[in-house]
């Protein structure tokens, strides 16, 4: 589904100090990929078929320490993605993590504190942006959660179709914002409420619930936790299962079973993004960032 990425200008500014990275431009291997494998991406997303699996590509985040969504790396993904949707040689994604016991943090908490209502509005549409392409995408998009994935982290993993968690008790994985002091959006909110049901979802959100993977395989945020070493090839294997079915079958159902809840924010995007950005502007908001941050960095010592 070909959405508007009002990034263009955006995504020709990023893209274009990294295109000189060796072998790192689109199409050729990335420096360090190994001899032969056709793989293409990004500094902070490396996409390599499946050598294991035709028609699949392993996407790999490695934004270090953690994943944390920025717009440069929002970016990436997204050309990631749309380079992915346009390639009739893939079927499917196995999104998975190269930053150690992290799927992803989340969104970029410097990228919506201290930051001015233009930067915010520019952030906000891409977030909206890497959701929709996630959530719509005609590919089979399986999560390989192989770290902690808290609020957007657990956002992108709850947008594949299949969720896939290590069974470790570090990687928590839920929609956190009120431990922040912050809110998630309604459209966080539809997605969790599809997944595990309106009364979990209305407590987990209220609580902030971050589920370690026996309680989140239980309440259904996620579909199967398999031990560290075999993540991988239990998203391969659940990968098969899914493209045993016919593409345009799969896609149709797919759309009709998501396309409602896409359309809530389809058709207010720009509402959304002025929202967000009053919200996220409040002195009161700005103020809980601040605290959430300095409480990072002293957890550190
Ligand atoms: C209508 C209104 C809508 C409002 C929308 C609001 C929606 C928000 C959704 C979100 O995603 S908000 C982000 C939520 N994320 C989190 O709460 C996770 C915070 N991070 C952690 O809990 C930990 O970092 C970790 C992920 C468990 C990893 O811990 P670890 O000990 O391995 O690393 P740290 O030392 O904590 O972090 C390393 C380094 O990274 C910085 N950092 C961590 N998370 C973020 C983040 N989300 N954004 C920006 N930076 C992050 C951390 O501060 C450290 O930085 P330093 O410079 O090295 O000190």
């Amino acid at each position: 589904m070909a959405l508007t990425v009002g990034l263009r200008p955006l995504t020709r500014a990023l893209l274009r100090p990294w295109a000189r990275v060796p072998g790192a431009a689109l199409g050729r291997p990335a420096a360090g990929s190994g001899d032969g494998v056709r793989c293409f991406g990004s500094p902070r997303v490396l996409v390599e078929p499946d050598p294991a699996a035709v028609g699949v590509a392993v996407m790999k985040m490695r934004n270090p320490p953690v994943n944390s969504l920025s717009l440069e790396f929002l970016t990436e993904l997204l050309i990631s993605l749309e380079k992915l949707e346009n390639d009739k040689t893939f079927r499917g994604i196995i999104i998975t993590s190269d930053c150690p016991g992290i799927f992803s943090a989340g969104l970029d908490l410097l990228e919506m504190y201290g930051r001015d209502p233009a930067h915010c509005a520019e952030y906000w549409k891409a977030v909206q942006e890497l959701w929709l392409r996630v959530y719509l995408s005609n590919l089979v998009v399986i999560g390989a959660i192989n770290g902690i994935s808290p609020a957007g982290g657990c956002l992108l993993s709850l947008s594949c179709d299949y969720r896939v968690l290590a069974n470790n008790p570090k990687y928590a994985i839920g929609l956190n914002e009120t431990l922040l002091g912050i809110i998630a959006p309604f459209w966080f909110k539809d997605v969790l409420v599809n997944t595990i049901g309106h009364r979990a979802a209305e407590r987990a959100l209220q609580l902030g619930f971050l589920f370690p993977p026996s309680d989140a395989l239980q309440v259904g945020i996620v579909d199967q936790v398999v031990p560290e070493d075999q993540v991988q090839s239990t998203a391969r294997s659940v990968m098969a299962q899914w493209l045993a079915i016919p593409d345009h079958a799969r896609q149709l159902t797919k759309n009709l079973v998501r396309k409602p809840t896409a359309d809530r924010l389809l058709q207010q995007r720009d509402a959304d993004i002025q929202n967000f950005v009053r919200f996220i502007s409040r002195d009161s908001i700005q103020k809980s960032l601040h605290v959430y941050l300095e409480k990072l960095k002293q957890k550190k010592g």
